[in-house]
């Protein structure tokens, strides 16, 4: 879906981009993490053609960009900057503008927007003017504005920016909805939790360099340790003796390659297992293993 090799992006003595190798497959849930200032819009920009690249390649469903990208950007539907909203007029009446400016005619422009308004979860909401809107609901608003023509590849910078817990769960919904029909996500995001939950592979800028770029169940691979919770921990001890890494209360961390022996064991002892499950590497491990400072800070 998207391949980008040797792909570098400077601003006078700034390298913003720095020799990226992308690789996003069809169907992907691809999650771009990194530090403020790492790169990830100036990344996703060249990959919409808004910025042009100071060297490398990139290839957008097998065309080249930004050469071609008129024929690619039919099939994208991007968040990535405030879309040019009108602050006067609704919500419905400024998506209806946007759908003018796209290749769907007239005919069936008023369902393509309501539709759309209805899965961004403003369908309630439509006839208040823009500029009354929340932060949340310019968001809504945006990806309703992406939805309009539902794309083969959506590309999201920080999709949940603004909203709230029961807005971001929705929002995820939605993404995951859409991935299901079909599309391809890109989502920048600096919230691990949100590409941890959603997404089905994971890259991590810093400095400008791609750092790592590997499918989720690889990064969060588990780490030979499970976590037992039991009221007979004192038991679980004498068992397993010298295999307990850690014990607090009724929480134990047992060092075990197979969680299901483990839990059988335990229980022919007689010991009461509560809770049982084999621990990973969280992502912000991971991201924090591979990351520096953060581009922004002073050296
Ligand atoms: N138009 C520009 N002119 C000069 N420098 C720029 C420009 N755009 C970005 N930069 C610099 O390039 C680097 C990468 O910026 P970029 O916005 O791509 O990072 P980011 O990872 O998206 O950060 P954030 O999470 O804060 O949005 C930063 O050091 C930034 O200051």
């Amino acid at each position: 879906m998207i391949t980008t090799s040797g792909l570098t992006k400077r601003y006078g003595r700034v390298t913003a981009v720095d020799g990226v190798a992308l690789r996003v497959g069809e169907g992907d849930r691809y999650g771009l993490l990194g530090p403020n200032g790492s790169g990830k819009t100036t990344l996703v920009r060249m990959l919409l053609g808004l910025v042009f690249a100071t060297s490398g390649e990139i290839e957008m469903m097998g065309e080249p960009v930004p050469r071609r990208v008129h024929r690619v950007l039919p099939d994208v539907g991007a968040l990535v900057e405030a879309p040019g909203l009108y602050p006067h007029l609704s919500g419905r009446a400024n998506l209806a503008h946007l759908d003018a400016a796209g290749p769907g005619g007239r005919r069936g422009r008023r369902a393509r927007v309501g539709t759309a308004l209805e899965r961004a979860g403003l369908g309630g909401v439509d006839a208040r003017p823009v500029r009354a809107y929340s932060l949340g609901m310019r968001q809504r608003l945006g990806l309703a504005a992406a939805l309009l023509r539902t794309p083969r590849l959506l590309v999201l910078d920080e999709p949940t920016n603004g909203l709230d817990p029961r807005g971001i769960r929705e929002i995820r919904d939605l993404l995951a909805e859409l991935n299901a029909a079909g599309t391809t996500l890109l989502i920048c995001s600096h919230l691990l939790a949100e590409i941890e939950e959603l997404c089905t592979h994971v890259g991590v800028m810093d400095a400008g360099r791609l750092v790592l770029q590997r499918p989720m169940g690889e990064v969060r691979a588990p780490t030979g340790l499970v976590a037992v919770r039991t009221p007979d921990a004192g038991r679980v001890r004498a068992l397993l003796d010298g295999r307990v890494e850690r014990h607090d209360g009724e929480r134990l961390l047992v060092r075990a390659a197979d969680a299901a022996e483990l839990n059988a064991r335990l229980v022919r002892a007689g010991v009461r297992v509560l809770e049982l499950r084999p621990e990973r590497r969280t992502l912000e491990d991971v991201v924090l293993s591979v990351t520096g400072h953060g581009s922004d800070r002073p050296a």
